[in-house]
């Protein structure tokens, strides 16, 4: 039993990511050792850990002791185990999963609480995550533009991560599943959420899933969507991981957006993930 007391956070810059050291998550965790990852989550958005040996059960039930998995509507799951999903790059592939910066599945009423994020094959170099932390890209913005977020909501699509066309099975390994009945799932959600655990207000648009300012058209929502989306990931608010084989990023979905990098493309890259189911954002 891995006890919480041993573990140490060292953060990797200074707007957001810590890596954990200390601990074997592959064992079973005691309850002091699960609140102080989750604390470790809560200040740093998203948690690192190295040299990790996982299976797909072990990833499942390590992401369990966090909360209830969430199964994605849209992406295929694996055939071992349907709530693990296989994030696989071919080497040459087109398209990826995670392209463009976003927050995960935001489409749904909701969205999930976090993701745990295990890398089986990984390249020797580039294929790059990168994180970027909500709640400073609030903090930042005028008080002028604060107030007149206040209480406004976006409409967020499934259209162009799930849509019918399935252009995106044409050109990557992993796939949404195809569904000829496909009909649009769309929630609005609040510009400006409040977290539920810590009760910081974080930025929650994105460039894969939001699509108009509720009573608002696309053309009249674009120009400060597309404001708040670039904003949304300053460098001064973000990080990059690097990954190794055996590495896990644990984000949290409520605060953090991330996004995948594509410069690694002669190389194979196989990663798995598991979701945590979350709340409806208020
Ligand atoms: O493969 C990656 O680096 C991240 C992909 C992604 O967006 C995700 O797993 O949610
Ligand atoms: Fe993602």
């Amino acid at each position: 039993m891995q006890n919480g007391s041993n573990i140490v956070v060292e953060p990797v810059t200074g707007a957001i990511g810590a890596e954990i050291v200390g601990v074997d998550i592959s064992r079973p965790l005691d309850d002091a050792t699960v609140a102080a990852l989750r604390q470790a989550l809560l200040d740093h958005c998203v948690i690192f850990f190295r040299d990790q040996e996982l299976d797909m059960a072990g990833l499942k039930a390590f992401a369990a002791r966090f909360g209830e998995i969430f199964l994605h509507p849209n992406i295929l799951g694996s055939k071992a185990d349907p709530a693990v999903i296989e994030i696989i790059r071919q080497p040459g592939e087109k398209r990826i999963v995670g392209e463009d910066w976003h927050s995960d599945t935001a489409h749904v009423a909701a969205p999930p609480m976090g993701s745990v994020l295990y890398g089986v094959d990984v390249p020797p170099y580039g294929g790059d995550t990168l994180f970027a932390n909500q709640y400073l890209a609030y903090e930042t913005l005028s008080p002028g533009l604060k107030r007149m977020l206040e209480g406004v909501r976006a409409l967020h699509s499934d259209r162009d991560v799930a849509g019918p066309a399935a252009e995106l099975n044409a050109n990557r390994s992993t796939k949404v599943r195809e569904n000829p009945d496909w009909r649009e799932t769309a929630h609005f959600h609040p510009v400006v959420r409040t977290h539920p655990e810590t009760g910081r207000k974080a930025l929650y648009v994105n460039r894969q899933t939001t699509m108009a300012f509720e009573h608002m058209t696309p053309e009249e929502s674009r120009p400060l969507l597309e404001y708040l989306c670039r904003h949304a990931h300053r460098p001064e608010f973000s990080c990059r991981f690097r990954w190794r084989r055996g590495s896990v990023a644990f984000w949290d979905n409520r605060c953090a957006q991330h996004t995948a990098v594509h410069d690694a493309g002669r190389f194979r890259r196989e990663m798995r993930r598991v979701q945590l189911v979350g709340d409806a954002p208020f």
